[in-house]
């Protein structure tokens, strides 16, 4: 069995260099999955629909200096001419504009849809998100970059995306064009002046990325901070604890405003680069047209003709500086998409690295069964273990040495022991969160009905029905079995003592807007647990303190009925009454050491 993850990696500073360009192609895999995806396709529409917008606007650009011409030589029919085609342009380029908006709009959906489910599927494979949340200190808020992270990397990227793919047409168009008014010195010197504006936000942008990660982290660490109240309300309401938490959640929007003061400082002086770049940009378009001019090249033209032509050529090289200022102008939406892209970045290889240790783990196999058919080949023995040795993770100090034990069909065990002797741990290390740091252990049996089933000493439930609770982790009831399953949910509920539950849901499938864990107390908790496990029916129980908040007599209840629907049980309790439903106890006496003995039969 692999050993998960541990040890947490000292991350380098996240700037914008090979590390950056790597995660950004790796993310850029995923939005564009093949050369026919959905998604090239809408790019390639999003270029056509871009390149259309730049025909007409070149076009509209033109039109001042042709006013100048039919104005200059008062010709009212060109005039007239000149007024309709200029309409019709601008309408034409608005509407090219607002398509261009609106695939953008597209895409950014469509690529939220492919990442976010890319990240899920990593996510929630195998044991990865218990890994990544419980195991592992290396990748913080892992929830907040797949909600949010996810989301403002695809706004940014579908913002700057026609602006990004138009400019290398554009640029090569208007240097063209620029070459063509001024000769060498307008396109040398405007691309002299783009390499510096480069080189200077270059270093501008450096810290804001590491900032912006570091905002990204504070910022899902307050969230957390209110997740946290949310979910524990009524024991904090208990503890009078407004106050505390009020101040602790203070804290944490403090921490994160002060970086978000930082991070706009840094963002100042980048703000102030890309102004002064964009406005210097306006005047070098005139300098480029009047080197020529007082050089005496266009000495031989008229007045009318000089300002014709003037403003065809400041056009020309005020759109060239433009696609430069754009792509400028984009620095800030840059270092945006660079903080986010390592947050991803960095989840991206956390969770792979997390599903590398956990393919071993078959998360559900034998979900597929439905509780009524037997198992494929039934087997009569759950767990193996050799000479299992259990640490928790991050320790060397031994929880269980050398434990070597077979749980067989009938054999049902209990294991008791001292608050922290590392009896649940025992049972994480035989559900395959936890590796033996020692020996081997083999599950032999599925897990689901009619093999192994855990219940947790936390109850788990989801959201959704009552009947999708008491199915839980069956995905959606048996088509086969429609009423008689119905049958046996009600007949299980009334066994675990829950009929009143039904009539406080309306009926099974009725969808119910409360949190499960507010509404029932955690007795009641761990009777529809229990309502559960019997109609998973698992041959194998696995209980870790499953009835501590019940009385021993709806526990022996409980187990009574479990043993008549042919369980073993492999439990985890202090109560002596439960000895009477085992065979064997194993006691931890902490230390690594521990005792197995056989129950004496009454
Ligand atoms: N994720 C973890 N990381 C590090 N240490 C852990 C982790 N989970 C548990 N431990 C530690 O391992 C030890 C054994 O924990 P375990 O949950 O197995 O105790 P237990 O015997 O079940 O206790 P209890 O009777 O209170 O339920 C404890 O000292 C606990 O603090």
């Amino acid at each position: 069995m692999a050993v998960p993850g541990t040890t947490p990696k000292t991350g380098a500073r996240p700037k914008l260099d090979m590390q950056f360009l790597q995660r950004f192609l790796r993310i850029q895999k995923v939005l564009f999955p093949s050369w026919s995806s959905q998604n090239v396709l809408m790019f390639l529409t999003l270029l056509c629909v871009a390149l259309l917008g730049q025909l007409v606007i070149y076009q509209v650009g033109l039109i001042p200096s042709q006013y100048y011409g039919v104005l200059g030589n008062k010709d009212l029919d060109g005039f007239k001419a000149l007024t309709l085609l200029a309409v019709v342009l601008i309408v034409v380029n608005s509407i090219l504009k607002s398509f261009d908006q609106f695939i953008s709009s597209l895409l950014y959906v469509s690529w939220r849809k492919e990442l976010t489910e890319h990240l899920h599927r990593l996510y929630f494979r195998a044991r990865v998100y218990y890994t990544l949340n419980v195991l592992r200190d290396d990748i913080d808020n892992p929830d907040q970059r797949i909600s949010q992270d996810v989301e403002r990397l695809c706004r940014q990227l579908s913002s700057m995306a026609s602006k990004l793919i138009i400019s290398p047409f554009t640029l090569v168009y208007y240097t063209f064009q620029c070459f063509q008014s001024t000769g060498w010195l307008g396109p040398v010197s405007i691309f002299g002046y783009f390499i510096l504006g480069t080189v200077v936000n270059k270093t501008l942008m450096g810290p804001i990325v590491a900032k912006l990660v570091q905002q990204e982290k504070l910022e899902g660490d307050f969230r957390f901070k209110h997740m946290q109240l949310r979910v524990n309300a009524e024991p904090a309401a208990f503890y009078r604890a407004g106050s505390v938490e009020h101040m602790r959640t203070d804290r944490r929007l403090q921490r994160l405003l002060q970086t978000q003061r930082e991070l706009m400082s840094k963002e100042l002086w980048l703000y102030i680069g890309v102004n002064t770049f964009d406005y210097m940009g306006g005047i070098l378009s005139y300098i480029v047209i009047a080197i020529p001019i007082f050089n005496g090249v266009y000495g031989d033209l008229s007045p009318t003709e000089l300002s014709t032509l003037v403003s065809k050529n400041a056009f020309v090289c005020i759109y060239l500086i433009n696609c430069f200022t754009k792509l400028i102008d984009l620095s800030t939406t840059l270092s945006d998409v660079a903080g986010y892209t390592h947050r991803l970045g960095e989840l991206q290889e956390a969770l792979l690295d997390a599903s590398m240790t956990s393919q071993d783990f078959d998360s559900d196999q034998g979900l597929d069964r439905a509780p009524g058919c037997p198992a494929a080949e039934p087997v009569d023995t759950a767990f193996l273990l050799e000479r299992v040795c259990v640490s928790a993770p991050s320790s060397d100090k031994p929880l269980i040495k050398d434990l070597s034990l077979k749980i067989c069909e009938g054999q049902s065990l209990l294991i008791t022991g001292n608050t922290g002797t590392g009896k649940t741990s025992l049972l994480r290390v035989l559900g395959g969160l936890w590796a033996s740091s020692r020996g081997s252990v083999q599950m032999l049996a599925d897990f689901g009905p009619h093999g192994v089933l855990f219940l947790p000493q936390k109850p788990f439930f989801t959201d959704g029905t009552l009947r999708e609770q008491v199915i839980y982790p069956l995905k959606e009831i048996y088509p086969d079995s429609g009423s008689t399953d119905d049958e046996r949910i009600l007949r299980f509920l009334e066994l675990a003592g829950l009929s009143n539950l039904v009539a406080r849901t309306e009926g099974l499938d009725q969808q119910v807007d409360w949190n499960w864990y507010d509404v029932l107390s955690p007795g009641e908790m761990q009777r529809l647990s229990f309502a559960r496990l019997f109609y998973l029916q698992p041959k194998y129980a696995v209980l870790d303190e499953a009835t501590s908040a019940l009385t021993e007599e709806v526990e022996s209840e409980l187990y009574r009925i479990g043993q008549q629907l042919g369980m073993t049980f492999i439990s985890v309790g202090h109560r002596p009454s439960l000895e009477k439903f085992h065979s064997w106890v194993l006691k931890l006496c902490g230390g690594g050491r521990w005792e197995l003995t056989r129950v004496k039969a009454e």
